[in-house]
């Protein structure tokens, strides 16, 4: 026994041996500049990502610094930082490109249109959905914005009576998670009609993103938890037992919706099986895969970056009292309703909007892309067909040569940059760009002007025990995450704004 085992470690020894030369000297990627250890090993990204936590980040802005603007930073992967090339990473259908299976399995959510590999099943996946999310769609649901938003007023308006200080992080992923639920799902979650709203209802997502790099290296931990009993998984991890009940809850509406049983306010849901979805994409798995990417992806990045823009505007008075005298002109009294379409022209609102965006970032995870059947050019280099290829927003959204002194909160860059004739938004690229960027941009946007303009036509805040520290972006797991827990922001509600 013990003999076959030692010819077995020999011949694995053997085959790491020979799978390492051939990664440095014979792989296609060979020539591209990148340390040795990457080239030869995914050991590289685990040291950083899953050791470290969330760190693989840091080390590609370092590898970058040493060699330049494109590297290989795992053996079959390479990683481009210059702005001038995001449009040919993530172009349009007519480029075709395609997301890596070994990158996305991460997220365990196989069938969805997100994780989807081939751009043509792709294109038919997302196709039933992309109406319900297209701008005019997003339009006719100003009204559950709306409705929702006044729960978080209710609570901000009795903040104020009693001075209690409001744990806003929590309210705005209340608000997100109320709306996408309510729309996709037709199920009224509450979160927001809980008293402090509900603390834990990003716990599932944490669950997924918070072991998203141990997932990507070792896929099957994901289908062994969902095996496990609730009650041991509440035992052993909160974030784990919180994720698979949510998977649990949203199968059984899509298995209630299969069977006819339709929501009585009319989900997208139910509207994509009315509307004859094809056989092959009714598998209940694959939907409730679907629908898990959707409410997930629909509410930490959006709250987050109501933080982030909250954050920054109650700290600078000048901002936000400009902001205010130009809400004003829509919204005549606190509680004007104004349209999508009215704030949109606010050229001021839009900038603060930008550079919310901007310092938010949404998603940090490098969003790899193949194309499989065309080779591009990097410079002296050639990207072989099928090489997995990204560029991480970050690096786009904090570039000091687009965006001098990224890392300040500035709404004025953008109106200067549009009085020049200059197109910065090209540089936005919260959203991704191309077949496979984000199916909410609409609904995202039109909650963040909606959510902004609300607050700050209705209410004076203050920070209560915040700081820079809460909002820090130190760990990737898919979105940014501070050294400790989540983003976090405590405000008081310091008075009501009477005219
Ligand atoms: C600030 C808010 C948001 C940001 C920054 C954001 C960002 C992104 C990015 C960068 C991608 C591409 C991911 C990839 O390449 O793997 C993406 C995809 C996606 N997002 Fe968003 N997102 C936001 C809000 C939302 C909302 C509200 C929804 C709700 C519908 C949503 C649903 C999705 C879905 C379903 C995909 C996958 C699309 C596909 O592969 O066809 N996102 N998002």
């Amino acid at each position: 026994m013990i003999i076959q085992m030692s010819y077995l470690f020999v011949a694995w020894l053997l085959y790491v041996a020979i799978q390492t030369i051939y990664r440095l000297y014979f792989h296609p990627l060979k020539k591209i500049p990148g340390p040795k250890l990457a080239a030869a090993s995914s050991a590289y990204e685990f040291y950083f990502n899953v050791i470290k936590g969330g760190k693989f980040i840091w080390e590609i802005e370092r590898l970058h610094e040493i060699y330049g603007p494109m590297i290989r930073i795992a053996p079959s992967e390479i990683h481009i930082k210059d702005p001038s090339y995001y449009e040919e990473i993530y172009a349009p259908y007519s480029r075709r490109r395609e997301k890596p299976e070994k990158f996305y399995r991460q997220f365990d959510v196989d069938g969805s249109a997100f994780v989807t590999v081939s751009a043509e099943l792709h294109r038919e996946r997302r196709a039933p959905l992309s109406k319900w999310f297209s701008k005019s769609a997003t339009t006719d649901m100003i009204p559950i914005i709306h409705k929702n938003l006044d729960k978080l007023c209710e609570h901000l308006h009795s903040a104020y009576k009693s001075h209690r200080v409001i744990k806003i992080d929590a309210g705005f992923a209340s608000l997100t998670s109320d709306i996408i639920n309510g729309y996709f799902l037709g199920h009224h979650s509450g979160n927001l009609d809980k008293e402090d709203f509900n603390e834990n209802v990003r716990d599932g997502i944490n669950g997924i993103l918070q072991n998203s790099h141990l997932f990507f290296f070792f896929p099957f931990i994901a289908k062994i938890i969902e095996i496990i009993p609730l009650s041991v998984l509440k035992w052993l991890n909160p974030f784990m037992h919180a994720l698979i009940a949510e998977k649990i809850r949203v199968h059984g509406h899509v298995v209630e919706a299969l069977s006819g049983k339709r929501t009585s306010e009319g989900s997208v849901l139910d509207s994509v099986l009315d509307k004859g979805l094809p056989e092959n994409l009714r598998g209940s798995r694959r939907l409730s895969n679907d629908a898990m990417s959707v409410l997930t992806a629909g509410t930490e990045t959006t709250a987050r970056a109501l933080v982030v823009g909250l954050y920054n505007i109650i700290q600078d008075t000048k901002i936000k009292d400009k902001l205010r005298d130009e809400l004003k002109t829509v919204m005549p009294t606190p509680q004007s309703r104004p349209t999508w379409d009215q704030l949109k022209q606010l050229p001021y609102l839009s900038a603060v909007i930008s550079e919310t965006m901007r310092l938010a970032i949404g998603v940090t995870m490098r969003c790899p892309r193949m194309a499989p059947s065309e080779t591009l050019v990097y410079g002296d280099y050639t990207i072989p067909p099928g090489t997995v290829m990204s560029q991480i927003n970050y690096f786009v959204l904090m570039d000091p040569t687009i965006f001098p002194n990224p890392h300040v909160f500035d709404p004025e860059r953008w109106i200067q940059a549009a009085s020049e004739g200059q197109h910065l938004e090209r540089y936005l690229v919260n959203f991704s760009k191309g077949s496979r960027n984000c199916l909410g941009l609409n609904l995202a946007n039109s909650e963040m002007y909606l959510t902004i303009a609300t607050l700050i036509r209705q209410f004076e805040f203050s920070l209560y025990q915040t700081t820079d520290k809460d909002m820090e972006f130190a760990r990737d797991f898919a979105v940014p995450y501070p050294e400790k827990g989540n983003s976090s922001m405590n405000i008081l509600v310091e008075g009501l704004v009477q005219e």
